[in-house]
């Protein structure tokens, strides 16, 4: 039904999305297409097509390389004995590192972008600016890496942060003070994919007293599908192990900003400490951000197709391209596609456990965003860091499976799919097909009846 086409029926004509296009729309029911699909205003001399810009690069190599070379030194001669060269030490600064640099400011529409050597590392450089006694308004529903780090900061560096459903505004206007320095966002959230009004809290918090910075981590849409800085964004960083690179054969983050002082304070602590990526990490992730677009155009149509198989089986499934989400068009008021990372509930934590450990084209694997699929339990793997309680508390069905769908031929992995359920035993197969068994279809009508109250009229 939805927005995105099933590849298997033949969607490639879709074009890859440009500046204010919507990624893959093709709308194969003749029905249901997004909403107007987030804008991306162009900055930093962008001249095309997003994803023409991807592969657009203009060589600063004195050879004119076509591929920037790995420059693999630590040093750089100086022409004087005071200074009087670009380089002088790689952790300073390095060719290879600056030629991604400059391309990722241009394809995040920012001003400046930084890159070290992991997404948390990004999050622990802009967590630097902090001091004791600083508040953080943060999500409910985060990243494991980032829910742990926050807690160290707490625990550690006088820190405190309020964990608040971002999905309502209003929730982080109740906690907003003048001692709030930064309100971090994840949309949509990992992995129970609630979407954040992203630029209603920007306004919300630039408008208020406080001197707040809004941080926002944009891994699960990467910037094919969201620029958050358009939104009022201070900050915005990704995980670069996820799309950005999409072989997981790196791991890496991007910050970006358009205030040069953000820009230069990020600088100073990158070069302090010394977690700058490496030239061969640097060289890895802009060969992978060249095939940005036609990888996430592969992986939502996926992605798409898989999440309305399941649907159509009866699952709760919670995926923004489906418009059963309760947050669709806010979803698609804020990006340009619904990315490919989705997640299903059983109702039995066990059931959920057998699905996953009969699926074999599906690698039990954490992570996202590469061009391989892979089937996981949040509760188990990537937020194992947060502990039950706080699971229990933050609404965190330890049932859940999460999906993050590649790029391979979506009938294999749906087959694949069909065959782990009826292995584990969640469905029952009929003469007319298979269907969700009870406790999976419970799950689903609650979720139909969470959307109907999220469309009414408040
Ligand atoms: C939403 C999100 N943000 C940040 C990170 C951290 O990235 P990295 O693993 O590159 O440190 C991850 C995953 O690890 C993530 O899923
Ligand atoms: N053992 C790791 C888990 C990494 S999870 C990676 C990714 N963000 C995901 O959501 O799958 C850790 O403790 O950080």
């Amino acid at each position: 039904m939805s927005t995105p086409p099933g590849p298997s029926k033949g969607s490639s004509s879709s074009k890859p999305n440009g500046v204010g296009k919507a990624i893959a729309h093709i709308d194969l029911d003749g029905h249901n297409l997004p909403p107007s699909p987030a804008p991306s205003s162009p900055r930093n001399g962008r001249k095309y097509a997003l994803a023409t810009e991807l592969v657009y690069t203009e060589s600063k190599d004195q050879y004119g390389a076509s591929s920037m070379p790995i420059y693999q030194s630590a040093t750089f001669k100086q022409t004087s004995a005071n200074g009087g060269s670009e380089y002088d030490y790689t952790r300073s600064g390095n060719p290879t590192r600056t030629h991604l640099e400059r391309h990722l400011a241009k394809i995040m529409n920012a001003n400046r972008a930084l890159a070290v050597g992991s997404g948390m590392g990004a999050l622990d450089v802009i967590t630097r600016i902090l001091r004791p006694g600083d508040e953080v308004i943060t999500g409910d529903d985060l990243y494991g890496g980032t829910n742990r780090l926050l807690a160290y900061m707490a625990k550690n560096h006088g820190i405190i942060v309020h964990h608040v459903d971002t999905t309502t505004p209003e929730r982080v206007r109740g906690v907003l003070s003048p001692k709030t320095t930064m309100v971090l966002l994840e949309t949509p959230t990992n992995p129970l994919i609630k979407i954040v009004d992203i630029p209603t809290i920007s306004k919300l918090v630039h408008d208020s007293n406080a001197q707040a910075l809004v941080v926002v981590d944009n891994t699960m849409l990467s910037p094919m599908l969201s620029n958050p800085l358009d939104f009022g964004a201070d900050i915005v960083y990704e995980s670069g192990t996820k799309y950005l690179s999409g072989h997981h054969d790196i791991m890496a983050g991007v910050l970006a900003f358009n205030d040069p002082a953000i820009g230069d304070k990020m600088f100073f602590t990158i070069n302090s400490t010394g977690c700058g990526i490496t030239p061969n990490d640097a060289f890895l992730l802009m060969r992978g951000i060249k095939t940005l677009a036609i990888r996430m155009e592969k992986q939502q149509a996926n992605a798409q197709a898989i999440a309305e198989f399941l649907e159509s089986h009866g699952f709760r499934v919670r995926y923004p391209g489906l418009k059963s989400h309760p947050q669709y068009d806010l979803h698609w008021s804020i990006s340009r596609g619904a990315g490919a990372v989705l997640s299903f509930e059983t109702g039995d934590a066990h059931l959920s456990e057998r699905i996953v450990e009969a699926a074999r084209l599906w690698g039990i694997s954490v992570s996202f965003g590469c061009v391989n699929s892979l089937i996981s339990m949040p509760c188990q793997m990537s937020h194992a860091s947060i502990d039950p309680k706080t699971r229990k508390e933050r609404q965190m069905p330890e049932d859940i499976i999460r999906l993050c769908v590649g790029i391979e031929d979506v009938d294999d992995l749906i087959d694949d799919l069909s065959r782990a359920l009826v292995q584990a035993g969640a469905v029952t197969v009929t003469l007319d097909g298979f269907h969700a068994i009870e406790s999976a279809r419970a799950l689903a009508k609650v979720s139909i009846e969470d959307s109907d109250a999220a469309a009414a009229p408040s």
